[in-house]
């Protein structure tokens, strides 16, 4: 990490939540196909659900019920039944299934402990991702959480990374993103900072060296 950086550490690390510190799939597909079966179709299954995840929650849906139904656009009173179903069954079961990544937590621990600032910039709505960082211990490890729903536009958009750097009073040269998509190196491209990314998460089914992050660790302890 330190090589991203001439040598120094970086002054803000930001994470990604879905597939780079949290498996949360299992949980997210359990809320899609008990939406799908509610709505009188077959379950998608994990496997598919995997390659939907990260543009957030809308976009979730609007995948699963695009592969269901067959219809593009989908009507907007489909969605927004489909859309309400999915919000009372994933909110019913946020993290029940999901579970933190090998070394995550001692990667979180020890960049707090060398005193590095750390943001959560997910494209999650805030409320689940905040029920997820209480499941999960994590919520006093960030000094600023933005979900996909805390400003107007998500990751790709660089805005998020902007803000949260904004907020911890840093400057791009300075910050890190971490992720495990596309979208989260796109974002940080457009914020100027550098990305390092983990190959275990979700990519909507594509190899993250594809998307040329500047550096690819197995497990995110390797940061330290
Ligand atoms: O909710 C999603 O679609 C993905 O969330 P992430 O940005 O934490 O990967
Ligand atoms: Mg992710």
């Amino acid at each position: 990490m330190r090589q991203l950086f001439s040598g120094q550490l970086p002054e803000l690390i930001m994470f990604d939540l879905d597939g780079t510190l949290v498996d949360s799939v299992p949980d997210l597909a359990s809320a899609i196909d008990k939406m799908l079966v509610a709505l009188g179709r077959d379950e998608a299954g994990v496997d598919k659900v995997v390659r939907w995840v990260g543009n957030g929650a809308t976009a979730l849906v609007r995948r699963a019920l695009v592969d269901a139904f067959g219809a593009v656009p989908v009507d907007d009173g489909l969605f927004d039944h489909g859309y309400e179903l999915f919000l009372r069954f994933y909110g019913e079961a946020t993290a029940d299934q999901s579970q933190l990544y090998s070394g995550a937590l001692a990667c979180l621990e020890g960049l707090k402990g060398q005193g590095i600032k750390l943001a959560l910039v997910t494209n999650k709505p805030l409320a689940f991702t905040q029920t997820m960082l209480a499941g999960f211990g994590l919520d006093g490890f960030f000094s600023v959480v933005l979900g996909g729903d805390s400003l107007p536009q998500k990751k790709p958009d660089p805005s998020p990374l902007l803000e949260a750097m904004r907020q911890c009073g840093v400057k791009a040269e300075h910050s890190l993103m971490v992720g495990d998509s596309v979208n989260d190196v796109r974002a940080a491209r457009a914020a100027g900072c550098p990305v390092v990314c983990v190959p275990y998460g979700y990519n909507h089914g594509d190899a993250i060296s594809l998307s040329k992050p500047d550096l690819i660790v197995d497990r995110l302890d390797q940061l330290l």
